[in-house]
């Protein structure tokens, strides 16, 4: 659908509008509760800030925007992969292949809108976007999935992923829903609720290890997979004096990234302005859907301020 074609059908005067931004087209939504932008293009969520808060979600000032590479930023949908497709810790995924990019074809893909309105509730915007097979996933061995993303954007945020098997073997996937929290300073932010949890440390050779006793600081290169995690957690931002709630469901495993420093697309400055809290299934949590079957990972956040 063209821009004009999505403003007709989907298009709430003064609340919703598609439109182009460096070729790529993106929904801007301004309601009572808050602003949002969701790009197509990967149905990436690159901002989203409640009324009376700052901004919840980073974005880099210098990510790309183009239909080959990954918006740096908002939170991109990993699927159906997550990080490498295969690996250390990894289960074998439908394919059974090595090759692909990072993180899944699916941040990469342009998604179709399918259903947008205002919540009569709480004035909340529901977007519902979809991901069917295309030659791209084809080729890559994935052509029998349905993808479905709802987003409920308000006061608080919803993000809903739902993958349903449409063939006639199981299918094998890993997803996230990798979240980059913008926060006042990295350094001084603390992440409630994964105290003692089990984690693969991706900075070390995949080695198993054990999460501190007490809330987890950043203070350096951070990269961890927690497996059989089904922990809610909260960011404690105290340079913003808020804590960030991120309540999850149908997710068992959790990644806690920050570089600790610039990357291609991302300014070493800005490195320390955001932390990533990951709704994912991973490594041994990898979903296997059998035939007509469907599953369902949600992350509701929410914001405290303190
Ligand atoms: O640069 P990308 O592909 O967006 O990935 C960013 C990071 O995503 C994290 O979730 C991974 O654990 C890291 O290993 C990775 O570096």
């Amino acid at each position: 659908m063209d821009i004009a074609t999505l403003n007709d059908h989907f298009g709430l005067p003064g609340v919703l509008a598609f439109e182009d931004h460096a070729g790529l087209t993106r929904a801007r939504i301004t309601t009572p509760a808050c602003t949002a932008t969701v790009y197509l293009h990967g149905a990436h969520l690159t901002h989203w800030q409640p009324t009376g808060q700052k901004p919840v979600l980073f974005l880099s000032d210098k990510s790309e925007f183009a239909a080959n590479k990954a918006i740096r930023g908002g939170v991109p949908i990993c699927f159906p992969w997550f990080g490498a497709r295969t690996g250390v810790h990894k289960v074998t995924l439908t394919g059974d292949r090595a090759d692909g990019p990072m993180h899944g074809f699916a941040r990469l893909q342009s998604w179709t809108v399918a259903f947008a309105a205002l919540s009569p509730a709480d004035g909340s915007l529901r977007l519902v976007l979809t991901l069917d097979p295309s030659p791209e996933s084809q080729a890559l061995g994935f052509d029998h999935f349905r993808a479905v993303y709802e987003l409920s954007l308000g006061a608080t945020l919803t993000m809903k992923l739902t993958v349903a098997n449409g063939g006639t073997e199981p299918l094998v996937f890993e997803e996230a829903l990798h979240t980059y929290f913008a926060v006042g300073d990295a350094g001084k932010t603390l992440v409630h609720g994964l105290e003692g949890a089990t984690y693969y440390d991706k900075t070390d050779g995949m080695a198993t290890k054990h999460m501190p006793a007490e809330p987890f600081l950043f203070t350096q290169e951070t990269d961890r997979a927690l497996p059989s995690t089904t922990a809610n957690v909260v960011i404690e931002d105290t340079v913003n004096a808020r804590r960030i709630h991120v309540d999850k469901s149908g997710s068992n495993t959790s990644v806690v990234w920050n570089p600790w420093k610039g990357m291609a697309d991302l300014d070493a400055s800005q490195s320390h302005q955001f932390v990533c809290v990951e709704t994912v299934n991973g490594f041994e949590n990898a979903i296997t859907l059998t035939p007509g079957e469907s599953h369902s990972m949600t992350a509701h956040i929410g914001i405290e301020s303190v």
